[in-house]
């Protein structure tokens, strides 16, 4: 055989094996899966390039937010408009709306912003980008298009029919850190999560070793399990929470002490006989990092009675989890509840863990907090 009729017959079988994954499969939201890794594949790399430019090399004033703005908006105008290329009637519930940006004052960020999404949006296409997502060379969009695609994130959310979640930088404060932050996308149809995938890019793929290879995605798809993927490229890992016992397990909780309460989760810690100290990391990538095993147990306890939990901070990371073999819950021991609106409504906080011990941690926790069982 010549050269040319060999390299011939590999771009057939390549052209083949291709569709057979894309078009053929016969998997639930095989499709919406393959775009979720793509769309937040791209928008991880965005959000790093953000904090080299912006956060790394820049001395900011103290408090200054704005790397974290110009981030989050320009993440979700990326996945936004790649989600109107994809899913066009699907609505979404985002994080972000362009308001502040349309005033003239705004014109600044509004331009750093519409940079950045389009250095995003034309960065050329990698095994398993579709180019009618709207995205590769060529893509760019003008402000107009890409202020409608933030707002585009305006809806209301409900008990019926699809809709997607974004949370473009969950764990902002990380984020300015250096530290742990998450982009974060889920698509519910009729208030139950089909699929929920988080980026992660500083996260170690190994937390026993930090200094080791960072960045992965966590993505699930209801009753196909959990998965690894390393941002690096190699290939996935399906993932299932180990059995732990009460006593050996290490809880997960958020850095910010407004944002869970670590008084309370010690005294829930005590009750259980958890002797390890916790791991405080911003972010759902701990939703991801309970997922893979690491420390058994995620505890999120209200500090401010009238706070109201956001879908998109928990809706990817309950189906990472539970997907995994864990369960989720309220602290009352009823499932979280996506069809509420654009939050979840009555805030009683969160305990995510393994099948064995939740029942356990769950009495500790309305033990500690006095919240009563479910009727
Ligand atoms: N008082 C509060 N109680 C609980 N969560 C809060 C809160 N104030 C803000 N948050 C949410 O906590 C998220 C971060 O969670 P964590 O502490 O686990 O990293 C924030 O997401 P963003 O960073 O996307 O704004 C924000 O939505
Ligand atoms: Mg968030």
């Amino acid at each position: 055989m010549n050269s040319r009729s060999y390299l011939q017959i590999r771009r057939i079988i390549g052209v083949f094996t291709t569709r057979s994954f894309t078009t053929m499969s016969t998997r639930p939201f095989a499709l919406e899966r393959q775009f979720a890794v793509s769309a937040v594949r791209r928008a991880c790399a965005l959000t790093s390039s953000v904090f080299n430019k912006l956060v790394k090399n820049e001395t900011l004033t103290k408090g200054d937010k704005s790397p974290v703005t110009v981030g989050d908006y320009a993440a979700q105008g990326l996945i936004s408009i790649m989600l109107k290329n994809s899913f066009p009637a699907d609505p979404i519930v985002g994080e972000e709306d362009a308001g502040e940006l349309r005033a003239d004052e705004g014109k600044v960020l509004r331009e750093r912003i519409i940079d950045l999404a389009n250095e995003a949006l034309v960065a050329p296409r990698v095994e398993g980008d579709k180019a009618e997502w709207g995205i590769g060379p060529g893509q760019t969009k003008t402000t107009d298009e890409l202020l409608d695609a933030i707002d585009r994130g305006n809806y209301d959310g409900g008990r019926t029919g699809r809709m997607w979640t974004i949370d473009p930088i969950d764990g902002t404060k990380g984020f300015l850190r250096g530290e742990q932050y998450a982009v974060c996308l889920s698509l519910l149809v009729d208030a139950q999560v089909q699929l929920g995938i988080i980026g992660c890019p500083n996260l170690p793929l190994d937390l026993s070793n930090p200094d080791g290879e960072r960045g992965c995605i966590f993505v699930a798809v209801r009753g196909q399990g959990c998965q690894q993927i390393p941002l690096s490229g190699a290939s996935e890992t399906t993932l299932s929470m180990p059995t732990f016992t009460p006593s050996s397990l290490t809880f997960l909780e958020s850095v910010e002490a407004m944002h869970s309460s670590h008084s309370t989760s010690d005294i829930i810690s005590s009750i259980i006989g958890i002797t390890r100290p916790p791991i405080r990391m911003d972010s759902q990538a701990k939703y991801g990092c309970l997922a893979r095993g690491d420390g058994g147990l995620y505890l999120r306890m209200p500090t401010n009675a009238g706070y109201r939990e956001k879908i998109w901070d928990h809706a990817p990371g309950c189906l990472l989890v539970e997907e995994a073999g864990g369960i989720v819950t309220d602290s009352r021991g009823l499932p979280l509840d996506f069809g509420v609106g654009r939050t979840l409504g009555e805030n009683y906080g969160v305990v995510a863990a393994g099948k064995e011990v939740h029942a356990v941690v769950l009495d500790a926790v309305q033990q500690a907090t006095g919240v009563k069982a479910k009727a």
